[in-house]
């Protein structure tokens, strides 16, 4: 039975989409080499009145209302798919410690750490797969696109495939024990939004071709250990 008070708390890694050749496709969980978190952590705790706190180093940077706040939109989200009803209002802090808009899956990662936290709270009532579709439905109202390549790797962790089986939408990939990720990003905000705006609608047959190869390739070179090949 849910209690007043019952809390949970989760973290959610930075992550990098479009890794290599795999362009909204291919997406690696960030871990610090150091071993220390580089990502959003969000508590959530049973409450008379629903609530979002924001807190940690980028508090600032979310935006004053809460409706607009991914973390609460999760939790919108979350609470309109949960058939019973009678569950206790919720109490959010989101500790945000990832600047926006810096490519470094920061929507994501607000989004992966509330609806898991959300999930923990509610007893593990949806599935991976159910959470992951919520997940890319938060993440596509953002970026006015659905794409999966940060999400499922800051939930699932590693180097993930995104495939278009329903049944099994992403692929855990083997990942070289040799190969560290050098991270750059700028000191503003460029939104995924707007990068995206300015894509093509059509590409070329033979790049299609081409990108179907390098892809191939790499996966091909990755499952077979070799590295430089793949890289
Ligand atoms: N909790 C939140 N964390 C991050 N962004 C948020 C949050 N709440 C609302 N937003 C808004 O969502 C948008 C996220 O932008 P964008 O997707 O470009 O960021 P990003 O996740 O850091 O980038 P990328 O996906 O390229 O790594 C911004 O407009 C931001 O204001
Ligand atoms: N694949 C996504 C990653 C950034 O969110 C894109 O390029 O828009």
């Amino acid at each position: 039975m849910s209690q007043i008070g019952q809390r949970a708390s989760a973290f959610a890694p930075a992550s990098s989409g479009n890794v290599s050749v795999g362009f909204d496709l291919l997406g690696a969980a960030l871990l610090r080499i150091d071993g220390g978190e580089l990502g959003d952590r969000v508590n959530v705790e049973f409450a008379e009145q629903d609530e979002l706190k924001n807190s940690g180093e980028y508090a600032h940077v979310c935006p004053d209302d809460a409706e607009q706040n991914l973390a609460w939109q999760a939790y919108r989200l979350f609470r309109s798919k949960l058939a019973n009803e009678s569950f206790p209002k919720v109490k959010m802090e989101l500790v945000k410690s990832l600047p926006v808009g810096s490519g470094l899956g920061s929507s994501a990662c607000s989004v992966v750490a509330s609806l898991t936290a959300l999930n923990r709270l509610f007893g593990h009532y949806f599935s991976d797969n159910d959470m992951l579709l919520m997940m890319g439905e938060i993440e596509a109202a953002a970026s006015g696109d659905l794409h999966y390549d940060n999400v499922a790797p800051s939930y699932f962790g590693g180097l993930q495939l995104m495939s278009p089986s329903t049944d099994e939408p992403v692929l855990d990939l083997p990942i070289p024990d040799q190969w560290y990720v050098v991270v750059a990003f700028p000191s503003f905000a460029f939104p995924t939004k707007q990068a995206r705006e300015v894509l093509p609608k059509q590409y070329d047959k033979h790049d299609v071709i081409a990108n179907a190869q390098n892809l191939s390739v790499f996966i091909t070179q990755l499952f077979k250990g070799q590295q430089v090949k793949a890289a």
